[in-house]
């Protein structure tokens, strides 16, 4: 089956299994070009797994994963590899930095890696720190910058080589409630601006939080709410969301749209 031609990530009737527990039992779901996704649902739902699925880190034993005309359950090691190189960007809760380079050297790695010269990855490098406040920190090594820094840091590395699609699996979970709020704001600016989508995993927020408050929950910037249960996709009414709605029109129109 081929994937529609306007998501520019698909999944279908995906199953994913931990020596034979059960992870993901048949889940689908389709991720249009700048949309913002935010996955919610308990711990051990199945978060993570489907995005690490999504991501070509882990093959799905049944179902199928598309990105673009790219059939990810079919690619090879080196292929997915490639595709998460360039085509990626992950963040997870812990920031992980290189602990011997500095604020901007972790920034630019994504372009080092590329084979981009050094001044052009320094400078997109620091052009990302500063958009997400922490161009101060640039030379700074990461023992020398607080928690929040730090994630911020990890938001530009994941952001500076403009991958198409951003992976966010419980970006800010370590940190305190205003820092959250702001790293949240800070990625999802970022990701509207160049037109990046993004799939940001938390069980940290519900429909109930996110209509109740207008500040930066992940589910509150997000254009469409994806609920997990067991494994499996639990209905969430698109057109009723507090997604819909804090999003405004386009985050409406976006609900619309949804699988
Ligand atoms: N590496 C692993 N080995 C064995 N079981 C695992 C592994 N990773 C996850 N699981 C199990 O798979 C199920 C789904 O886990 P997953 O981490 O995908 O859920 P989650 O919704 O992201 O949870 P959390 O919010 O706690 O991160 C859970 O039952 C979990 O215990």
């Amino acid at each position: 089956m081929a994937a529609p031609p306007d998501d520019v990530l698909w999944a279908r009737g995906v199953h994913y299994a931990y020596d034979g527990s059960p992870a993901l039992q048949g889940v689908s779901i389709g991720v249009r070009e700048g949309e913002i996704v935010a996955l919610t649902g308990p711990r051990g739902s199945g978060k993570t797994t489907l995005l690490r699925c999504l991501s070509g880190q882990v093959l799905p034993e049944q179902g199928e994963v598309w990105f673009n005309s790219a059939p990810v359950h079919t690619l090879g090691r080196a292929a997915r590899e490639r595709l998460r190189l360039h085509r990626f960007g992950w963040i997870d809760s812990s920031p992980r930095l290189v602990p011997e380079l500095t604020a901007w050297e972790n920034a630019a790695l994504p372009l080092l890696l590329h084979g981009s010269g050094y001044r052009a990855a320094r400078r997109a490098a620091r052009s990302w720190l500063d958009r997400l406040d922490v161009g101060d920190c640039a030379s700074k090594r990461p023992d020398a910058l607080r928690q929040a820094q730090r994630q911020r840091v990890a938001v530009a590395r994941a952001l500076v080589h403009s991958p198409t699609v951003l992976f966010a699996d419980e970006p800010t979970a370590p940190l305190h409630q205003s820092d959250r709020a702001q790293v949240l704001r800070a990625l999802s600016a970022a990701a509207r601006s160049h037109g990046i989508t993004v799939l940001l995993a938390s069980h940290d927020f519900t429909l109930d939080q996110a209509a109740r408050t207008s500040d930066a929950t992940g589910a509150a910037l997000a254009d469409r709410i994806v609920t997990l249960t067991d494994g499996r996709r639990s209905r969430t009414p698109a057109h009723s969301g507090a997604a819909a709605r804090s999003a405004g029109p386009e985050g409406a129109a976006a609900c619309s749209l949804s699988v």
